[in-house]
Formats: C-alpha cells, structure tokens, sequence
C-alpha cells in the first residue's frame, strides 16, 4: 500500500476513449491536508510508460539524435520536426531491455551498455507514463545499420550525430524543444563539467 492511499478514494472510472492508448475519467474523493474530504475528478492519459536514451561518445564529444515530425507539436504551431534522444514506450518490456531494442531500431547503433540516470514523470497532471532515463558511450563500430524507425509504424527517423557543444547551443536557439532530450543534454554538460573540475 503506498503512503497516499488512505487518501484516496475513488468513486467511478469512466473510459472516455480507448483506441491507440486510453484516456480515462476518474472522479475520487481526495483526504485534503486539513484533514477534510473533496470530491474531484481527472482525466488521465495512459500510454504506459517509456525509456529514451543519449548516445555520448566522450572523447569526441559528440551525440547522436533523431529528427521525426511529431503531429501533437505541429497541432501546437510547431513546424513539427523534433529534435529528440532516441526513446521508445517500454510494452510491458523491461526499460533496459526496451532501450536497446529501441536505440537500435531507431539510430543503428547496436549498445550492450546501458547507464540509468534517473526516472521522470514528464507530465504528471495529465498523462500517467513515466520515463526512464539512459546513457550510453557509442563510437563507429557500434553501427550495425542505418536506423530510421519501422516504416510500417509510420517512422521516418532521421539520425543526427553532432557535436555536445551543438546540441547545447541548439537549445539556447529552440531548435532543441523537447524535454527528455533537454534532459539529457544537460546531464552529460554537467558530467563534462564534473569530470573536468575533477
Ligand atoms: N496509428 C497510431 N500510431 C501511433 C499513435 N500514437 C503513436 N503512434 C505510433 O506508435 C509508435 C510509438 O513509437 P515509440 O518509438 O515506441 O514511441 P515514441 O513515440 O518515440 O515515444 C517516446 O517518446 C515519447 C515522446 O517524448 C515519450 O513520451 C515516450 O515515452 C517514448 O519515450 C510510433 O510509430 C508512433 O507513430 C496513434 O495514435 N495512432
Ligand atoms: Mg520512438
């Protein structure tokens, strides 16, 4: 039992939609801090959860990122074409297993590898999924193929492979709008910058 179930206590849960992923209508009674009951009710949209990695080759320090067109930002006056850190939603896989699946599929590079970095819930008002974080050291001879996605899933990855410095001034410019990837980057900076106080 988590420390917040006695907290809660839910009414009806009603499906709204159940296609692709669901979205859900709960309404719950909530036990507020001062001890008294409020009736609420949230729409939560499950898609299970996910994993994205950063490909970080150290000694040239470069990265390797994707280019796809994302509809739910272009519905958003974006142009669409997001710059991301390869990731992949885990189907009920293991997030470690997933990600290498995942990266490969998407960039080419075959990792055995993985390093967790931390776990986020990138939207949690809303969307139930949490993220699993990963690093990766990669070079050349890791590149089993081309990447680019399952077409058949409607994938058209591009792979970019740029340098960290780049990719870090790329968010300064908001070419880099995405938030895992932000993440990312600015977790490898802060290692390079660890690594180099040391
Ligand atoms: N037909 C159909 N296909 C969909 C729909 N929504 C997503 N897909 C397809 O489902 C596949 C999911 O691909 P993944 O690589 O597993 O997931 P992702 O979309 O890259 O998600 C990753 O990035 C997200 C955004 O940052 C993360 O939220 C997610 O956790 C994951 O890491 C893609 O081919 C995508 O086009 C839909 O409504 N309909
Ligand atoms: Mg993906």
């Amino acid at each position: 039992m988590s420390a917040t179930e006695h907290r809660v206590n839910i009414i009806e849960t009603r499906v709204l939609s159940d296609d692709w992923y669901t979205l859900k209508k709960t309404t719950f009674d909530y036990l507020r801090r001062d001890n008294t009951w409020q009736r609420q009710s949230r729409e939560t949209y499950d898609r299970g959860n996910g994993a994205t990695i950063l490909l970080f080759n150290r000694e040239r320090q470069t990265v390797v990122l994707t280019r796809q067109f994302r509809f739910p930002a272009f519905v958003n006056n974006h142009h669409g074409m997001l710059i991301e850190t390869a990731a992949g939603l885990l189907d009920h896989a293991s997030p470690e297993e997933r990600i290498r699946a995942e990266v490969e599929e998407e960039t080419g590079y075959r990792i055995q590898h993985v390093e967790k970095v931390f776990e986020a819930f990138m939207s949690p008002g809303s969307v139930t999924e949490k993220l699993f974080f990963f690093i990766a050291d990669y070079d050349d001879s890791l590149k089993t193929g081309k990447g680019g996605g399952l077409e058949d899933e409607g994938e058209d990855i591009e792979v970019l492979e740029l340098p960290l410095d780049k990719a870090l001034e790329m968010i300064r410019t908001g070419e880099i709008v995405d938030g895992k990837t932000i993440m990312l980057l600015q977790h490898a900076a802060l290692r390079v910058a660890t690594v180099s106080a040391a």
